[in-house]
Order: C-alpha cells, then structure tokens, then sequence
C-alpha cells in the first residue's frame, strides 16, 4: 500500500468533526441516547454529563478542526490578566505584613507591639477571609463574578487606607478585618472566573496561573517590604501600596471586562452572552458560539438546584461528601505544615536571630515559595497530583526537622529562646536559611499549590458549595497558625514549634497515603466515579495506569506517523 502523508491528517480531521457533529446532536436533541466518548459515557438527557468534560471535547473538536492552536486570543490573555490582579492582591496584601510588623515600631499607641498584638493584627485578615470564603461563592452567583470582583476592590482599598493612616492598634485590626474580606472572597471568585472564561483545554494551567499571581505578589510585597526598610513610616507606605491595582483592575473591569457567560446565561441574559463570546472566541464561528451557548443553557438547566438542595448534597450524597472531606484534608495539611508562620513572621524570626536586613533575607523565602509555583504548574498533570504530595511532604517534614535541630543547637545559649541583639553563630544561622528554603520548596512544589486542584473532585452542582467549605477549612487552618505562632515560639521554643508542624505533617502524609486518589488525567466523570463507594486509592491509580499506558501507545503512534510522512517526504 503507497502511503498518503496527508490521510492521516485529513481522517483525523474528519474524525474530529464527526465527533464534534455528533455530540454536537447529542446536545440539542434532548431524547438521544448517551454518547460513547473517550471511556464512558455521557447522558445528556438527565445532566449526568459533566459539562466541563462536553465542553473539552467541543472545544477540542472545533479547535482541531479549525486548526487554532489551543483557542486563547490576546483579548482572553488580557482578561486574565486583570482577573489575576486579584489574585496578587491576596499575595501582597497576605505577604506585606511581614515587614509591616518589624517596621512599625512605636507608631501604635505609642508603645511597641506585644506578640499577641502581632498575631491579633495579622489574623484579622485570616478572620475575614473566611466568612468571605464561605459567602464569596453566593455573592458571585447573585451579583454576578464582575461585581464582586469590584466589591472586592472597594474592600482591598477601604482597609488598605485605614492601615496606613492608623494611629491605634484598635484601627489597625478593623482594616485588616476589611481587607480581609476582600482577600477571601477575590481567592474565591478570580478562580472561578478564570475557569469559567478559559477554553476547557488549558482551563487547569490558566488556574494554576492564580496560584502563580498569590506568591508573585507576596514576591512583590517582600521586595516593596524591603525597600521601605529604612523609610520613615514606611510601613505606611507599604500598606498604602496595595491600594493601586484594585483601581487598576476596577478600570479593567469598567471597560474591559465582560461578564462570565456562564453567569449570563444564568439569568437569562444569552444575548449578552454571545456577545462575550464572540469576544473570547474570535475564531469561533456563530454557529459554535450558539451551541455552547446551548451547551451552557442546558448544563444550567440541569444543575442550578436551590442553595439548600446543594448544601444538603455535601452530607447526602456519599462521594461529594467524600470529595469535601478530601479538599478540606489536604487545605488543612497545607496551613499546619506552618509555610505560613514564615510567610507572615520570617521577618521577624529573622530580625530576632540577629540577620541585618531582614525583610530583604525574608525575599529569599517568599522568592522560592514563588519560583517552586511554576514547577507545580508545569508538571502538575503529568506527573499526577497523589505522587507530588507523596514525593514531597516527606521533604516537608525533613525540612522542618532539620530546621527544629538546628534551632535547637544555634538557641542553647539564650535557654531555647530567640533573644535579640544576641550574636548567634553565623555558620548554624546560615544552615537554619539553607533549611527553612529547601522546607519552602518542598512545600511550594506540593502542598502549596496541589490541594487547590480541588474543583476537580467535585460534580458542577456542587462545586461551589464544596469548594466554599473546604477553602473556609484552609482560612481556619491558616487563622490557627497565624493567631498562634509566635506564642507558640515563646512557650515551646522555636525548634518545638517547627518540630510540632513536622508531626502534623507527617500525620496528613500517612492520612493522604491511605485515602488521597490520583485524579490527574482522568475526567471529571471518573474522579466522581472514583469516589463512589470509598476513596478507592488503588482503583484511581490503576485508571491512572491504564490512562498513561494509553498516553503512551498514542504518542508513539504519532510518532511513527512522524516519522512514516518525515520518510515519505525525503
Ligand atoms: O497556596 C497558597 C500559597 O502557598 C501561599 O504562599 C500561602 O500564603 C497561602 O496560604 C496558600 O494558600
């Protein structure tokens, strides 16, 4: 047989337009029977598909057939690029504290900051993220995502200026308070409107980006931290800093932001819609616009319960049970793994341990959490998000241990203690930095970023509610933290107190070891499934196998189809 270079790739095409057409039919005729895609099938009639896996797959259909590359356009780019402001809110308004607190000084109530002062001030954020966290979701529903990311602005700004001209502690804590608001409900809502703007295809890498914008902008708090080290007032500064983006990302709305058009179809508005389609999607014909619009309409139709119904659905309905119970687990393991007593106090630790520019050494902490982001976001999906967390909590904890016995030896002189203007050995004071960083990469690369994969567990109906709950467990497990720590030094030295985050850990490593499920590569159908009648470690990971066997089988077809054209053509 004389081989066509072109056939494969016109039968691919075909293929891929045939798909298209007939889920295409599936989707507008309510009475057909289920399609048999990829491994499973998918009822339409009953809303049983998962409209994010229907989407992928017309999404990936059009694009292939249109030959698009993967469906961005600059004016997407430029969406998330404002949506994103929110999310470097949450990191500088979260990461500027640290200098905040070793540069205030005297300038509240005239007296220095007790350490109780200092947890008070920083959890005060905390606090108001999560009653954000738990009503952010429903907010966004009502009000739509484009005003709540405005309202979010407003708060960001309001508690901002109120810090910054604070003369009392008692008008500090309300500032952070507001501004805390603002935080919780942007980390809500920036990720869902990021999902709900991307082509399915890379919707999980333009998520990950959030991740990527909340330890950039705790990056860019840091660096602006030390700037103003030796400014007069220049923690006011600081604060004050944080104001700007929101009016940036209020202007980006004003003029150039769309609704979700998920949202719009959601009441009722599809005209509106379409019109931000046609702006997301300029490849996207008008015909396509008009069917994930029908797509969006009919996924609407068959998962807008009311708000009771869904809430009661967490507890009912055993596998969205078992999926919150999972995403609040690993949420929680994140915050008592303790990144961020160094991400809120580094400074501080660093200032008492005698390091002459402390919030510029506290860079190199904020500097590797954010750098270790993008390993996650490279690798995330390949390499499977259960085998990240096994391969690096481990290095967590050793980390954390090693810091604790360093502690230990570098503190005998000053009784366990960090006690300033005591001169500690440079050599044990450097190896403690060499630790507290290689802990921060283990923890960036796994439980920083990992555990906000947590959409995918749950069924669309669902989604927010679970994820709600499960991101208020992640702001309490902060608050803990963040409300303790410094005490906690003080009454168990801090070697006890990282040593104490390395036993939790462990503790999460074996939970996470006996009931976390692989769910990278699988739909979001099979991470359901996975979840019914048990967490079914071994069943996902054998999916997860066969998946990657399939991966693999794939690939080298392509690869001798490669080759055969790349033959051919010579
Ligand atoms: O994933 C993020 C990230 O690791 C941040 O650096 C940390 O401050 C947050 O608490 C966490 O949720």
């Amino acid at each position: 047989m004389t081989f066509n270079p072109d056939h494969n790739f016109h039968a691919q095409t075909q293929e891929s337009i045939e798909k298209k057409e007939s889920i295409e039919d599936k989707v507008s005729t309510p009475s057909a029977e289920p399609v048999q895609l990829r491994t499973q099938s998918l009822d339409t009639t009953e809303g049983v598909i998962d409209s994010q896996e229907l989407e992928r797959v017309l999404d990936e259909a059009a694009i292939e057939a249109a030959g698009q590359g993967d469906g961005t356009s600059l004016y997407l780019w430029g969406l998330i690029f404002f949506a994103a402001i929110g999310g470097l809110l949450f990191g500088y308004d979260t990461g500027a504290i640290s200098s905040v607190l070793v540069q205030v000084g005297n300038d509240l109530d005239g007296k220095p900051l007790s350490n109780g002062d200092k947890e008070f001030i920083t959890s005060a954020l905390t606090l108001g993220a999560i009653f954000a966290a738990l009503c952010g979701g429903l907010v966004a529903d009502k009000i739509g995502r484009k005003w709540t990311l405005v309202v979010c602005d407003v708060l960001f700004v309001v508690g901002a200026v109120v810090q910054a001209v604070a003369k009392h502690k008692w008008t500090m804590i309300p500032g952070r308070f507001i501004m805390g608001w603002g935080v919780g409900a942007a980390a809500q809502v920036v990720p869902i409107y990021i999902q709900e703007l991307a082509p399915a295809r890379i919707r999980g890498r333009l998520t990950t980006l959030n991740s990527v914008a909340v330890t950039g902008g705790q990056v860019i708090a840091y660096a602006i931290g030390a700037g103003f080290e030796n400014v007069n007032d220049g923690w006011r500064w600081i604060i004050a800093m944080g104001a700007f983006p929101p009016v940036i990302q209020a202007i980006g709305i004003h003029f150039f932001m769309p609704e979700s058009p998920r949202y719009l179809v959601k009441v009722d508005k599809a005209g509106e819609a379409k019109r931000a389609m046609r702006k997301i999607y300029p490849q996207a014909t008008e015909e396509e616009i008009d069917k994930k619009i029908g797509v969006l309409q009919r996924h609407i139709k068959s998962t807008d319960l009311p708000i009771l119904v869904r809430i009661s659905k967490i507890w009912t309905d055993l596998p969205t049970r078992r999926a919150t119970f999972l995403c609040s687990l690993v949420l929680f393991a994140q915050q008592l793994s303790g990144f961020n007593s160094l991400m809120y106090y580094s400074a501080s630790i660093f200032k008492s341990a005698g390091l002459d520019n402390p919030t510029a050494t506290g860079l190199i902490i904020s500097g590797t959490n954010f750098l270790c982001t993008f390993i996650a976001v490279k690798w995330i999906d390949r390499f499977g998000r259960r085998k990240f967390l096994l391969c690096t909590m481990p290095g967590v904890i050793a980390f954390l241990v090693a810091t604790a016995l360093v502690f230990h030896f570098m503190l005998l002189k000053t009784g366990g203690q960090l006690v300033e203007n005591t001169e500690y050995s440079s050599t044990l004071t450097s190896l403690m930095l060499v630790f507290m960083v290689l802990y921060v990469a283990s923890y960036a690369t796994g439980l920083g970023n990992v555990p906000w994969q947590q959409g995918e567990f749950f069924g669309m109906d669902t989604r927010g509610v679970g994820t709600s709950i499960s991101t208020a467990v992640n702001w309490s497990g902060n608050l803990m933290v963040s409300s303790t720590f410094l005490q906690l030094m003080e009454k168990i030295t801090p070697s006890g107190a990282f040593g104490f985050y390395a036993g939790l850990t462990l503790i999460f490593l074996i939970l996470v070891y006996f009931l976390y499920p692989e769910t990278a590569g699988i739909s979001l159908e099979e991470v359901r499934m996975t979840l019914d009648g048990g967490f079914n470690v071994k069943k996902s990971l054998k999916m997860r196998k066969e998946k990657v066997a399939l991966w693999k089988a794939q690939a080298e077809r392509e690869k001798a189809n490669k080759k055969q054209k790349a033959e051919y053509l010579a």
